[in-house]
């Protein structure tokens, strides 16, 4: 047991600059200020804290954390946050997304051990059958897909989210324009007191676009929505080259089919995985993104 185990314990649920907003057993906020460079947190942390002044706190520890999401580029390491049940990666028939921003998504939260599921908003568009069939391999590969029309038919988009949401951190990534603002006013009516209680109490409304935000979806305070910023320029530099391929389902099913046990499936003969591309079982638009992202991860490091 560590030594902090006797301090109440709360959940970090948002994150600006040095300054934490922790939420404790009753669903009270405070500011709260680590202790020392180790005590830094991200939203999804469970702390122990103990109170400092009349109304802050000082976090003394981090619990171990379940899992953290992040992203990681050539320079810098972004943690989005930790603790997470499941990510919910929203696209829509209009603007077209990027494929290559999608796998990044989708290889992270594999690297986390995160299970994803996939909505396509704008249903409602002429688009949307064009939509469909690029996700048709991620459906292929067995991840889950809701489909959604946010504005379009709220209430029917509504039924399909909520069982998924229920009980569950679900953290929610996606390309501008999407309806990611429309999801959270949708599912959560008090979203923006919610952000405007915490801007408040850190005096940081102008940052409400820029920062991890924490949503309560119900009463109970058991599911919540965590909403993210930063879809864009996804590094997966936290992943080992010969681990790729392996987080990537599709290439997975057919990487012990290749001659060679440290096949990098580039050009090597009698690989599995190429014979699958070939073959159609891979898409070709996936399998390209393996490469790009491989050559990535291979790049000399200075
Ligand atoms: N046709 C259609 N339009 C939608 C739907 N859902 C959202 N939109 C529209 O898509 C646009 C973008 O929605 P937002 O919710 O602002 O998107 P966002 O992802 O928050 O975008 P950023 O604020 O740029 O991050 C808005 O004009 C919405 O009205 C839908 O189901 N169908
Ligand atoms: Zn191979």
């Amino acid at each position: 047991m560590s030594r902090h185990s006797d301090l109440d314990l709360g959940l970090v649920v948002r994150g600006h600059g040095r300054h934490y907003i922790v939420e404790d057993s009753e669903g009270q906020r405070r500011v709260c200020h680590p202790r020392g460079k180790k005590s830094d947190c991200v939203v999804g942390d469970e702390v122990r804290w103990a109170p400092s002044g009349s109304d802050e706190g000082v976090i003394e520890a981090v619990e171990p954390r379940r899992n953290l999401l992040f992203r990681q580029d050539e320079w810098k390491t972004k943690s989005f946050a930790a603790n997470v049940d499941q990510l919910l990666i929203l696209v829509a028939v209009e603007p077209v997304f990027s494929e290559s921003q999608l796998c990044r998504a989708l290889i992270a939260a594999e690297a986390a051990g995160i299970p994803s599921t996939i909505a396509l908003n704008k249903t409602d568009l002429p688009g949307s059958e064009a939509a469909r069939e690029r996700l048709a391999p991620y459906r292929a590969m067995g991840l889950n897909m809701l489909e959604i029309a946010l504005k379009g038919e709220p209430q029917a988009s509504i039924e399909q989210l909520t069982p998924w949401l229920s009980g569950k951190r679900s953290f929610v990534m996606g390309p501008s324009g999407t309806g990611k603002s429309t999801l959270i006013n949708l599912l959560i009516p008090d979203a923006k007191a919610q952000v405007g209680d915490i801007s408040q109490a850190l005096n940081s409304g102008r940052h409400t676009t820029t920062t991890t935000q924490w949503y309560w979806v119900d009463g109970e305070r058991q599911s919540a929505l965590i909403d993210s910023p930063g879809f864009q320029e996804f590094g997966v530099r936290q992943v080992e080259p010969a681990q790729l391929p392996l987080l990537m389902p599709d290439l997975r099913a057919h990487a012990d089919h290749c001659r060679f046990y440290n096949c990098t499936h580039q050009h090597e003969p009698g690989c599995g995985v190429r014979a699958a591309v070939e073959a159609g079982q891979i898409s070709a638009s996936r399998y390209r993104i393996y490469g790009e992202i491989l050559a990535e991860l291979t790049a000399k490091r200075w």
